[in-house]
């Protein structure tokens, strides 16, 4: 049983930060006989930038939402902020939803404000504060504007406004990039950067890997309801081979002997993973049978290709599962 951290019986005296903001032990959650979370175990450390990686219907959003207390799980345990019963920390927790959704007619201010006071803030603070973030963040033509006046990526920047201006202990973010132009994609990363120097942990899904690779200290990746990785970013990187490009000017020799039999010939180049007994062995037989190296690169995968890698690989093996769950039945 996971034990309880007490609420804060006073605005201005906050319960100390559990090791872990976010926590789920065998989280299962099921739509009819769909199991769209399926025995999750997540812990998200105070402060950290963490993402979760997924490919779409993953279940990235239905984690999310139970880990947050918006609905409970079939099974397993969550705690939020150190509480097991997640709503009662709603006033230390910024949502920013997948569904985006404000008020056309109100302005960008009163939108901001009014977000902030479902989360417990007085409005005239909320005011003040929704103008400077506006004002801040280059925005300050739109605080009186109507929302419906307002660019998608404009009124999605005074959405994600609205779910800090309360300055929450924790941030979650579902698909925050998306709809988001490069330098709106650009400014989120540097807010998130800057909401985690001040402590604040920051838990956000995506399915653009690069937003997760410069971020992230630490990721999930999941797929079919299912953590399938967890760890840093460079764990995950890992995970993969280092990948060799090689150019050689003679295309026959004695030295393709010593190329490893998965080597493949792309547009003029050879590539193959690095071997265990690295390239050394290799490189002595090129010089030896003068092959001719024109260029030679050896590159760490980065975490889109270990991504793939392991997300296709969960994917492919749960469509095998299926596949003889269907032939036995
Ligand atoms: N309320 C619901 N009723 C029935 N099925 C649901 C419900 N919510 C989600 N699902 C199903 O659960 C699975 C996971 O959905 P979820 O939205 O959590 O994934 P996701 O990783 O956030 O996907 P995306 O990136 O496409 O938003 C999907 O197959 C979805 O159809």
């Amino acid at each position: 049983m996971i034990g309880d951290t007490p609420a804060p019986s006073s605005a201005s005296i906050p319960a100390p930060m559990p090791v872990f903001a976010v926590e789920g032990h065998g989280l299962v959650k099921t739509f009819g006989n769909f199991r769209a979370v399926d025995g999750v175990d997540i812990a998200v450390p105070a402060g950290a930038i963490y993402g979760i990686l997924g490919p779409n219907g993953a279940g990235k959003t239905t984690l999310l939402r139970t880990l947050l207390g918006i609905v409970d799980p079939d099974a397993g345990e969550r705690r939020l902020l150190g509480a097991s019963q997640p709503l009662r920390m709603a006033q230390q927790v910024g949502y920013l939803p997948e569904e985006r959704g404000l008020y056309p007619s109100m302005k960008a201010f009163e939108a901001i404000a009014f977000m902030g006071a479902l989360r417990g803030l007085p409005l005239a603070e909320g005011r003040r504060r929704a103008k400077a973030l506006l004002e801040d963040h280059g925005m300050g033509a739109a605080i009186a504007k109507p929302i419906r006046q307002l660019s998608k990526g404009m009124a999605q920047t005074v959405q994600l406004f609205g779910t800090i201006v309360h300055e929450p202990r924790l941030i979650v973010l579902d698909e925050p990039f998306s709809g988001l132009d490069a330098i709106n994609q650009e400014k989120l990363e540097a807010l998130i950067r800057e909401q985690a120097r001040r402590g604040v942990t920051i838990l956000f899904s995506t399915h653009v890997i690069a937003h997760a690779e410069r971020l992230c200290e630490r990721v999930a990746i999941i797929a079919g309801g299912r953590i399938r990785f967890d760890g840093t970013v460079s764990e995950a990187r890992d995970r993969l081979q280092p990948q060799v490009r090689l150019r050689t000017r003679a295309t026959d020799g004695a030295w393709r002997r010593a190329l490893p039999p998965d080597t493949m010939a792309q547009e003029g180049a050879w590539h193959f993973a690095l071997p265990a007994e690295g390239i050394e062995p290799l490189l002595r037989a090129l010089i030896d049978d003068r092959a001719g190296i024109e260029s030679l690169s050896i590159e760490r995968p980065g975490l889109h290709d270990a991504f793939v890698a392991i997300a296709g690989e969960a994917v492919a093996r749960q469509m095998r599962d299926e596949k003889d769950k269907e032939a036995r039945a």
